[in-house]
């Protein structure tokens, strides 16, 4: 739900308003693109230049000047995971208006966003430049932003303000402070894992473990550091009602 408009007439063009019910899906391509992803990372390393030696960080970058069709290749297929995952959205966005109508009657329920990250876009300019975000997404000169916190905390809307020194970059959410491996080691008390007041429907019981709120930095911190860095400005905050997990 919008609990607070903090950017009124930015928050009026985007058709947000306080006490709204907002709906948040985050869905990519997941099975597809882990695929796409090991498949040209194993198609990179055999094309590593023989004798010399392994980058220490295990990336194996491919050269547009020396292999162009490799890096074609590669581009086209991470673009075929990307459009997947914008189908995806598109259609569990369609589901659910589907079903808002049939319990409320005509609902609207317009998209303000859909925001792709892990992702490589072009980079508008003269020059032809591309950037790869991992856990960051694009926050361009007035490009809405969302930043999700957790099923237990908060959830913003921000505008990108196209900071140049972090390549008009954001956040992709408040990120983890601990790995789902040692959640899963953690004992279960609601308590402990901030779950007390948190609704979550989800057919695997590991998930509300694995991504309970405790597993997650705190949003505030990481949205304020952002404002403060020129990142990006807050719209509106929204607060979690239901959470659903797949
Ligand atoms: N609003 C919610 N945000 C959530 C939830 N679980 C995780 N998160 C946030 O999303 C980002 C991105 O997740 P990732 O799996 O792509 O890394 C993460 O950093 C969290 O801040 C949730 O249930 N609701
Ligand atoms: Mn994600």
């Amino acid at each position: 739900m919008v609990e607070e408009v903090v950017d009124r007439a930015r928050a009026r063009q985007w058709d947000v308003r306080a006490g709204q019910v907002a709906i948040m899906i985050h869905s990519g391509s997941r099975g597809v693109g882990k695929h796409v992803g090991a498949m040209w990372r194993d198609r990179a390393r055999s094309m590593w230049p023989k004798g010399q030696k392994f980058p220490p960080e295990g990336l194996f970058s491919l050269s547009l000047a020396d292999q162009p069709e490799a890096v074609a290749g590669y581009m086209q297929a991470e673009a075929t995971a990307a459009n997947y995952g914008f189908l995806n959205r598109l259609l569990l966005a369609e589901l659910l208006r589907q079903r808002l109508r049939e319990l409320f009657g005509e609902v609207a329920a317009p998209l303000v966003y859909d925001l792709p990250h892990n992702i490589t876009l072009p980079v508008e300019g003269p020059a032809r430049r591309w950037i790869t975000r991992k856990g960051a997404c694009p926050a361009g000169l007035e490009q809405p932003v969302i930043i999700p916190g957790s099923m237990g905390a908060a959830s913003y809307l921000l505008v990108g303000r196209g900071s140049p020194h972090l390549l008009g970059s954001a956040s992709h959410g408040a990120g983890r402070a601990t790995s789902r491996f040692e959640m899963g080691r953690r004992g279960r008390e609601t308590e402990d894992l901030g779950l007390a007041g948190v609704d979550c429907i989800t057919l695997r019981e590991e998930r509300r473990i694995e991504e309970a709120p405790a597993a997650y930095k705190p949003i505030g911190p990481v949205i304020a550091c952002q404002v403060e860095a020129g990142l990006c400005d807050v719209v509106a905050r929204m607060r979690p009602l239901m959470t659903f997990k797949a």
